[in-house]
């Protein structure tokens, strides 16, 4: 009997077009985990002013990452599928779905379900855990198979922030600049989080007091599920396989939504400082991300771009994310196949 697996991204718009943008931010921010207040307040929020004013800002964006095939995070999507099949053969079969619009979890469980799949490797396509994406996955999954007739074993993936697959492919994307020219700073840039959310997660060994803006300790292997401190924990292993020294880079939070305090700093700030401290030629990390999308190329890639040249930089380049690349498909076989080649001896930095 074929093994499932079940690869899931965010999600992305049909097109490009402003209503379904609207459409996308509508079912996306309506999750009660990505904008975690009460239904009275979140449902006016999303429907009558974040979804109607940034649906025709987030367009325009999109159209600058739309390609004549559609949106680059569902084709590496596609595209990971395909490869991881090919890797894995005809003893599993791999599905995709998003957590938002089409493909739906949905239709991924029954294309699964119509091969006669029992067993499901769910695999969310986010290496660092949060209740906002990778929780989720797991509580869209878990409402959709319970009302199967037979209720297949399904696993999950909760997080892959230190796989040296991960790690390493990363490392050589970003090698290859660094082998070109000099970079005088490097920067991580990951996907931020309000910061109520870190502190509702009950990580009372890190993150814990209200408005802390580091983690108290740095226990990695310990605390992975503190979101911010797996983004630390992440770039500090690709620092550590670029050989960088602890002064040479920098993490931050981008994508800041509303006003409430999200995980710092903030990759503004410290693009600010950047510039102030005189570093002319800055490499970015965006490790958050495992296939490049809006966020990727046109946030860090031309937004962020703009702000440092405003502050006195001359050179940006970011590092493209894991897309398609063939080491990131063996830590995808990896990571279903369970062989834990990330539970290292746990170490300390
Ligand atoms: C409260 C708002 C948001 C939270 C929390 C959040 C967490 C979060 N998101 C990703 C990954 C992606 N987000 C993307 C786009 C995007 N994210 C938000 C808001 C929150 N994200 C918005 C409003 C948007 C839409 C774009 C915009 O209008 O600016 C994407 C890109 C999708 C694409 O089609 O390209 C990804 C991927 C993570 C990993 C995360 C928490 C860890
Ligand atoms: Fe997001
Ligand atoms: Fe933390």
């Amino acid at each position: 009997m074929k093994k499932g697996v079940l690869l899931v991204n965010l999600g992305t718009p049909d097109s490009q077009k402003t209503p379904d943008v609207r459409k996308y931010l509508r079912e996306f921010l309506m999750d009660e985990r990505v904008i975690d207040i009460p239904f009275y307040k979140r449902w006016p929020l999303v429907n009558l002013i974040i979804a109607p004013f940034r649906a025709p800002k987030s367009a325009k964006e999109y159209e600058k990452v739309w390609t004549e095939k559609g949106s680059p995070l569902l084709l590496y999507g596609i595209e990971c599928k395909r490869l991881l099949q090919d890797k894995l053969g005809q003893d599993y079969a791999v599905a995709l779905g998003m957590r938002y619009q089409s493909p739906s979890i949905e239709s991924a469980l029954f294309e699964l379900r119509s091969q006669g799949v029992k067993e499901i490797v769910v695999l969310p396509l986010f290496p660092q855990y949060a209740s906002a994406t990778t929780g989720s996955v797991m509580q869209k999954v878990m409402e959709l198979v319970k009302g199967w007739q037979i209720v297949p074993d399904v696993s999950f993936v909760q997080h892959y922030h230190r796989h040296p697959l991960f790690i390493k492919t990363f490392a050589e994307l970003g090698n290859k600049y660094l082998r070109e020219r000099e970079y005088d700073h490097v920067l991580f840039s990951f996907h931020g989080l309000p910061q109520r959310q870190i502190v509702k997660a009950g990580i009372d060994t890190c993150c814990k007091a209200k408005g802390e803006t580091e983690c108290v300790n740095k226990m990695y292997g310990k605390n992975t599920f503190c979101y911010r401190s797996a983004c630390f924990e992440t770039a500090d292993l690709i620092a550590k396989e670029l050989k960088l020294e602890k002064t040479q880079y920098s993490v931050c939070f981008q994508s800041r939504l509303g006003k409430d305090p999200w995980i710092q700093p903030y990759t503004e700030d410290v693009i600010i400082n950047i510039g102030k401290e005189g570093k002319k030629n800055v490499l970015a990390f965006s490790p958050a991300f495992v296939a490049d999308c809006l966020e990727t190329t046109v946030e860090v890639g031309e937004e962020y771009k703009e702000i440092f040249e405003e502050n006195g930089g001359e050179h940006w380049q970011l590092v493209e994310s894991l897309n398609d690349h063939p080491q990131w498909i063996d830590c995808l076989s990896d990571l279903v196949k369970g062989n834990e080649s990330q539970v290292e001896e746990l170490k300390t930095y």
